[in-house]
């Protein structure tokens, strides 16, 4: 990043950061594979506790790459491997054995404090809600009870308990409380997005990535799900991709502008879209290219 035609203003705005003691999540100078296909360049994003991050860019320049990263969730294919650093809550995820060897290869003098290598723990603290809704095959009370099964051991009052709970702060209980036994797929397209949002809060994570999560939906349920998003934040923090400009202006605290696999400019939403440090970042604000 060049600093010669910005005011130390300008500077000191963009690279103050989240402050350290205040981020949930980070990533740090990731590059990322899709085998000899590089397509994420040395990107770092700090995932401030209790804040919505949004990531916007062009389609193409590696959003759902990044956030794929963010919970190893790229891990469950071959040929695909992160280089870099992931912390959560200060402590190392990305600590298999071939990003340690692609670390040193690459150079990177660093000593990784290891939050430990339980996969489905991590994929538990981060939740993941993907751009389709992916209701599984099964009652809405099993489709949210799905995750608390298979990590935790409840007795059925402790699970009804969670259940209402979850689907509760998804802003859906109301609409489902007496039907809990119909299959999840009955349900309308916003309801089964709110339906996966409710699935990942049963489990209890700190942070929650969620990928596109309204392109399929009419602005109703973008609306709802937005509320619900503000809502949330007061438990955990979000990092959401959103191709809509409107919406990440309107519920994001911190954005990311990606473009072509480089995090271009990371500032306060209020601050990126008022005044984009770069031409790129402007241009893809107004309209110009996208
Ligand atoms: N499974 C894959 N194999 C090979 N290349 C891939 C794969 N998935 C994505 N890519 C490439 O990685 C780059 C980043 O893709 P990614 O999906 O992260 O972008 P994006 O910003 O989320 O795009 P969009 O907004 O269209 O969803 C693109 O060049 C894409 O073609």
């Amino acid at each position: 990043m060049t600093n010669k035609d910005n005011t130390v203003e300008d500077l000191e705005q963009f690279i103050a950061p989240p402050a350290a003691e205040n981020l949930n999540l980070e990533a740090r100078n990731l590059d990322f594979y899709y085998g000899t296909h590089q397509t994420l360049f040395n990107v770092s994003l700090p995932v401030e506790r209790n804040k919505i991050t949004a990531l916007i860019g062009p389609s193409g320049c590696g959003k759902s790459t990044l956030l794929r990263i963010l919970n190893r969730i790229y891990a469950l294919y071959p040929q695909q491997y992160a280089v870099g650093r992931v912390l959560l809550d200060g402590k190392d995820i990305l600590t298999d054995h071939d990003t340690l060897t692609r670390l040193k290869e690459r150079g990177d003098n660093v000593t990784l404090d290891p939050l430990g290598d339980d996969i489905s723990q991590i994929r538990a603290r981060i939740g993941m809600v993907f751009q389709k809704p992916t209701p599984f095959p099964m009652s809405i009370y099993d489709n949210v009870a799905y995750g608390v099964r298979l990590h935790f051991n409840k007795s059925r009052q402790e699970l009804d308990h969670i259940v209402e709970r979850s689907l509760h702060r998804a802003a859906l209980w109301d609409e489902v409380k007496d039907k809990l036994k119909e299959s999840g797929l009955s349900l309308s397209g916003g309801q089964q997005q709110r339906l996966c949002v409710a699935r990942g809060l049963a489990v209890e994570p700190e942070v929650l990535l969620l990928d596109e999560p309204a392109s399929a939906l009419d602005p109703v349920s973008t609306a709802r799900l937005e509320e619900t998003l503000m809502e949330l934040k007061k438990d955990l923090s979000i990092v959401i991709v959103t191709h809509n400009l409107q919406q990440a202006a309107r519920i994001s605290d911190y954005t990311g502008f990606m473009y072509l696999g480089n995090m271009i400019e990371f500032c306060s939403t209020d601050r990126l879209f008022a005044r984009p440090k770069t031409r790129r970042a402007r241009d893809y604000l107004t309209g110009r290219f996208g």
